[in-house]
């Protein structure tokens, strides 16, 4: 197999972190006072492959511990995707983890504690343009889903064109647990998946379905051993890749359109939301709560 890798990561070794707001607009810079906490570096969370052979990039999401999305790990992941759809040769991108038994945990929580209305606006815009991409992306996307799938990690999963996932793991949208309410967009992006009222009901109780409950709604599409989920991942992605692209990625523009309009049509709205929503004292005594009962666990 002939690997090249893309050096993409540099942004958060700098005392100035460059954050896009947006991928048409110039970037604004952030104190080095704003960055998230992390157990592993910006140059280590996120690795990319290209196999020239089969024209395939892999994504490898490697944000210990649990891939928890912070604003420089979206924007790393968004930086990356751009550059692998400006790639003429790449058709397709695994998206997989390096975290044990985590594909991602979703939003990292600390990004919403006592945040700065600076930081957590552009956090969101970050968000909203990273989904908005991977959703609409002309690359053929296959999530890998080694491990547990939550809340904003469904977000990477449900924007993907196909979903491979282990045994006896977790996925869907627990939000309501931590006293929030995911945004429009990402809750069609799973009700396209597993329609109205499996939505409605699980988004309520924040339930999360076993990796065979989320095969039989339709929330994945495979569910195969913890180690061949990349192997299968790669063989689906060679038959998804039988099909010409362009005709692939039509059809897909055609399906998603109407989530689409809506999600630029209210996206503005959305981020007001969310800005004046997370810093309300109930909601960060209800997230501080809940983090402190994910460190009481143990
Ligand atoms: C208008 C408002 C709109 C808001 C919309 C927001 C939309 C999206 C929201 C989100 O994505 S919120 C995040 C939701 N995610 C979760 O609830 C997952 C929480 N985590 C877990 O359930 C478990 O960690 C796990 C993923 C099942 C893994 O369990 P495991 O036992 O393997 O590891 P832990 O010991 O629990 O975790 C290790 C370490 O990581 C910390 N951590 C876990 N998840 C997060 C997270 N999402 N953000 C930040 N930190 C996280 C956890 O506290 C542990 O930390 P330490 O104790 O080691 O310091």
């Amino acid at each position: 197999m002939t690997m090249r890798s893309f050096g993409l990561i540099r942004q958060c070794c700098n005392a100035l972190v460059r954050v896009p707001l947006a991928r048409e607009k110039s970037p604004v810079s952030l104190p080095i006072s704003h960055l998230s906490r992390s157990l592993t570096t910006a140059a280590e969370a996120l690795k990319i492959t290209y196999d020239e052979k089969s024209e395939v990039a892999t994504m490898h999401l490697c944000r210990k511990p649990v891939n928890g999305l912070s604003l420089e790990f979206i924007t790393q992941i968004s930086i990356a995707l751009e550059k692998l759809e400006n790639e003429r040769s790449c058709r397709g991108v695994i998206i997989s983890s390096g975290c044990d038994n985590v594909f991602c945990a979703g939003l990292d929580i600390n990004e919403m504690l006592r945040p700065t209305p600076e930081r957590l606006e552009i956090f969101w815009k970050t968000l909203q343009d990273m989904w908005l991409q991977l959703f609409t992306t002309r690359l053929m996307t296959v999530a890998a889903i080694t491990g547990h799938c939550i809340a904003g990690g469904c977000l990477i999963s449900s924007a993907c064109d196909h979903r491979v996932m282990a045994p006896n793991f977790k996925i869907g949208l627990n939000e309501v647990k931590l006293g929030i309410v995911a945004p429009f967009w990402l809750v069609d992006s799973v009700k396209n998946l597993i329609g109205y009222r499996q939505t409605e009901w699980s988004l309520m109780k924040g339930h999360l379905f076993s990796s065979e409950d989320a095969l039989r709604l339709g929330l994945v599409d495979k569910v195969v051993p913890q180690d061949q989920v990349v192997l299968q991942a790669e063989a689906d992605m060679a038959e998804w890749l039988q099909v010409p692209d362009s005709a692939r990625h039509l059809s897909k523009t055609l399906m998603r359109r109407d989530t689409v309009v809506r999600f630029r049509s209210g996206r503005e709205a959305d981020l007001k939301t969310f800005v004046n929503y997370i810093p309300k004292e109930s909601i960060q005594k209800t997230l501080h709560s809940y983090v402190e009962s994910l460190k009481s666990k143990k």
